[in-house]
């Protein structure tokens, strides 16, 4: 029998049709026996060989199945839905990862041009993360450069990006650092927030409704450390550290966990989302445009003016929006660099 009402449980955690269509799905093509033991988990915690995942019935931890070991087989990240397989008294088996409804994901290796660019490894940070919160505050750190850049990256990875001057209180007006974000774009809200002081946290818990999934970017020191400690009510720094090695196999100390906050919403606490250095949305999801930047008549074409350009041809037929072409572009650019 298959549920046809969406459990509320999992309404809470970020579940939604999309999610329900690709979990029937994929449940339909499982052996009957299998059929009846799965269940919808997300992934709360990243550890390197597991995970720690929240479904119906609690958080338990889980581990890749065997199956999906293989290259090619999507690996799990921090907020990732996945179907589970519980196992009676032990980690159970994760079977497949959901079609993700954003992705922020670092490129692995430089692409040296377009057409390897396709073989870039991905590794990606954050899945479904709804809204981001590019934090930015009223002092040295405001420059509307990079906060345009973080826009254009929280765009492009399907998330609505939201910006935040927090520290309103260095300021007794802050009229000026407001007109500046303002000039970003018109459709983008903006906050003003003291998240020392506990001030305009309602504006941030408005946007944060049932099952609505946040994270937070901005430079080192704007306060969304903060800001995340007075969204979960708490004082300390994030629990659930782990100890991993990263890309030069130093020893560093992540926490990658996605919290329930109090009064609704979800939100994603991962110190690789938070640094825009360490990700490039350019890079990272541009397959279709690849593919057809492979079918141009020259090798070295830079999608412009040239004859017999397949990108421009699709331009021209209305199926590649130019904003995605200039950004397309922005990200060859800085990979010839
Ligand atoms: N004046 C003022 N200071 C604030 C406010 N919010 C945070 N701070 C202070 O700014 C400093 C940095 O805050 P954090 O929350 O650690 O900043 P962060 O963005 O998390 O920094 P990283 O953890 O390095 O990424 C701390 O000393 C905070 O107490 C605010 O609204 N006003
Ligand atoms: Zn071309």
């Amino acid at each position: 029998m298959l549920e046809a009402i969406l459990p509320s449980g999992l309404d809470a955690l970020g579940w939604g049709p999309d999610f329900e269509d690709a979990y029937q799905g994929f449940r339909a093509a499982l052996p009957a026996g299998e059929r009846e033991q799965v269940t919808p988990v997300r992934v709360v915690g990243v550890q390197r060989q597991t995970f720690q995942v929240r479904g119906l019935h609690g958080e338990q931890e889980a581990r890749l199945a065997g199956s999906q070991r293989h290259a090619g087989a999507l690996t799990p990240a921090i907020g990732d839905w996945c179907v589970l397989e519980p196992v009676p008294e032990g980690a159970g088996r994760l079977l497949g990862v959901l079609p993700r409804r954003t992705t922020f994901a670092r490129a692995l290796g430089a692409a040296e041009d377009t057409r390897r660019a396709q073989a870039v490894r991905q590794q990606v940070i954050a899945a479904n993360v709804d809204l981001v919160l590019i934090v930015t505050a009223p002092d040295a750190d405001f420059d509307l450069e990079r906060l345009e850049r973080y826009v254009q990256a929280v765009q492009h990875s399907g998330a609505r990006p939201v910006l935040v001057l927090n520290k309103a209180d260095l300021h007794a007006d802050t009229d000026w650092w407001v007109g500046g974000l303002r000039g970003l774009g018109p459709d983008l809200e903006i906050l003003v927030t003291h998240a020392e002081g506990g001030e305009g946290l309602e504006g941030v818990r408005a946007l944060l409704q049932e099952g609505v999934t946040l994270a937070l970017i901005g430079s080192s020191g704007v306060g969304k450390s903060t800001l995340t400690n007075a969204l979960l009510g708490r004082l300390a720094a994030p629990t659930g550290e782990v100890r991993e090695s990263d890309q030069q196999g130093r020893h560093t100390t992540t926490s990658r966990t996605l919290y329930l906050v109090p009064g609704g919403g979800l939100l994603i606490d991962n110190p690789g989302l938070r640094d825009i250095t360490v990700w490039d949305a350019d890079t990272a999801d541009f397959g279709e445009l690849e593919a057809l930047a492979a079918q141009c008549r020259f090798r070295k074409c830079t999608h412009t003016t040239e004859p017999g350009c397949a990108v421009q041809a699709a331009v021209q037929a209305g199926e590649v929006s130019p904003a995605r072409l200039a950004a397309f572009q922005r990200g060859n650019r800085r990979g010839r660099r």
